[in-house]
């Protein structure tokens, strides 16, 4: 059994979640493609193989490239070498990529996508669970440069996106975890019930190995994200207002990657960058101390990280004012007004952010100085 969610944008399209997709994932490639090239990382080669085999089968050619995994692979390096491959194998306007594997992969299959012949199509198949309920669903696509995480991208719809439950069954339990924050974001920012059902279920959620029940849990978790996300994308796909809310947690949250050189997972950058937009909200006068506690213990009960060191502030501070939402010299923060209730907060007083920056320190404050200019 499998469960349809259509993004209803200009050209709407199918996010199908259930087991034993692979066989209707490759019969959803369109007709005219006679190349297909699937992008993926080292521990989906297995997949990639059985992929190779079926998309042969239906008559046409299979292309694999193997990336460097994770971040590694979100690179204009990587990027480059995947236009020598489209180019080497004569791939047409017609043809199709398949990106397989976390959101890495989607993010770096979907720029090569969209900027390939100037655009062809791309099918998203997402392994891992933050890849299920975010990356590859909306359109962005993005790699990093030496300056700031996703610094260059474009907004490249997906054809389809098939999140087969199957493929979570080798997924590392932190990774597993590292999905639920961005899960929890959209319970924060939209669907509240996904917070109760995570709050009821947290242990079970974050054990090392699923059970049966838990998985029914976890399905239903990643399709009410799915449909967060769906209904907000399609209300605003290039983000002039409404999509801003998708990023909870992000302006604090990559600056934690970027500092860190992406050797923190994603997800638990903006687990930290969720409790600091929550302690923002709650000096802005916005959004009380009980609320903010739900966010720490809701993160911590998953086993996520809730805190940063205090010396970094002037790292994170260049990479917050690299941030896309940023305007001129103004930062802006999705932060909440009430959970449910995501706002935006323009220019906060440098002294707010490092209040804020101390409250998720895991040691004083110390070093760096609160001038953002
Ligand atoms: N485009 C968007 O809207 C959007 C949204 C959210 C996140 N992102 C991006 O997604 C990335 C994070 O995605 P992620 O958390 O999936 O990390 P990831 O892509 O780095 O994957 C995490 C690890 O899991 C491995 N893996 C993937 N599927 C597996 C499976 N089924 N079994 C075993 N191992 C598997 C990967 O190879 C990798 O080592 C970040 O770059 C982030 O910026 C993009
Ligand atoms: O889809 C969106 O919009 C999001 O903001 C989803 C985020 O979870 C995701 O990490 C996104 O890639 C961040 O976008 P960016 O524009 O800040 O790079
Ligand atoms: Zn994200």
């Amino acid at each position: 059994m499998s469960r349809t969610i259509t993004v209803d944008t200009t050209q709407p399209y199918d996010v199908t979640i259930g087991t034993g997709l692979i066989e209707p994932a490759v019969a959803s490639i369109p007709e005219a493609a006679v190349r297909v090239l699937v992008v993926h990382a080292a521990p989906l080669a297995a997949m990639a193989e059985i992929l190779r085999a079926r998309i042969e089968a239906s008559g046409r050619t299979a292309i694999l490239a193997e990336v460097p995994d994770a971040e590694s692979g979100k690179s204009a390096e990587v990027a480059s070498f995947l236009w020598q491959v489209l180019g080497k194998s004569d791939f047409t306007r017609t043809d199709v990529i398949i990106g397989l594997g976390g959101g890495a992969v989607t993010d770096l299959a979907g720029f090569v996508a969209s900027t390939w012949l100037r655009g062809v199509g791309v099918i998203q198949m997402p392994t891992t669970v933050l890849a299920m309920v975010d990356a590859a669903i909306g359109g962005k696509t993005g790699i990093n440069t030496a300056e700031g995480k996703n610094l260059v991208g474009t907004f490249h719809e997906p054809l389809a996106v098939w999140c087969d439950l199957d493929t979570l069954a080798n997924l590392p339990v932190h990774d597993r975890v590292a999905g639920l924050a961005e899960v929890v974001k959209g319970g924060f920012i939209a669907d509240t019930v996904i917070l109760d059902l995570v709050e009821q279920h947290a242990a079970a959620l974050s054990a090392p190995e699923l059970d049966p029940a838990t998985l029914d849990v976890l399905e239903e978790l990643i399709a009410r994200k799915v449909q967060v996300k769906a209904t907000v994308v399609a209300a605003d796909l290039k983000e002039s207002f409404q999509r801003e809310i998708l990023n909870y947690g992000h302006t604090f949250g990559h600056a934690i990657e970027y500092t860190e050189r992406y050797q923190w997972r994603h997800g638990s950058a903006v687990a930290v960058g969720m409790v600091f937009a929550a302690e923002l909200a709650h000096l802005a006068g916005r959004l009380d101390e009980a609320s903010v506690e739900r966010h720490r213990s809701i993160l911590e009960s998953l086993g996520l990280p809730t805190t940063y060191p205090g010396d970094r502030w002037d790292a994170l501070s260049t990479a917050m004012r690299r941030d896309k939402k940023t305007r001129g010299d103004l930062l802006r923060f999705v932060v909440l007004q009430g959970i449910g209730n995501p706002v935006r907060l323009e220019g906060p007083d440098p002294a707010l952010l490092l209040g804020a920056y101390d409250a998720v320190s895991s040691a004083p404050v110390s070093g760096g100085t609160i001038s953002l200019g």
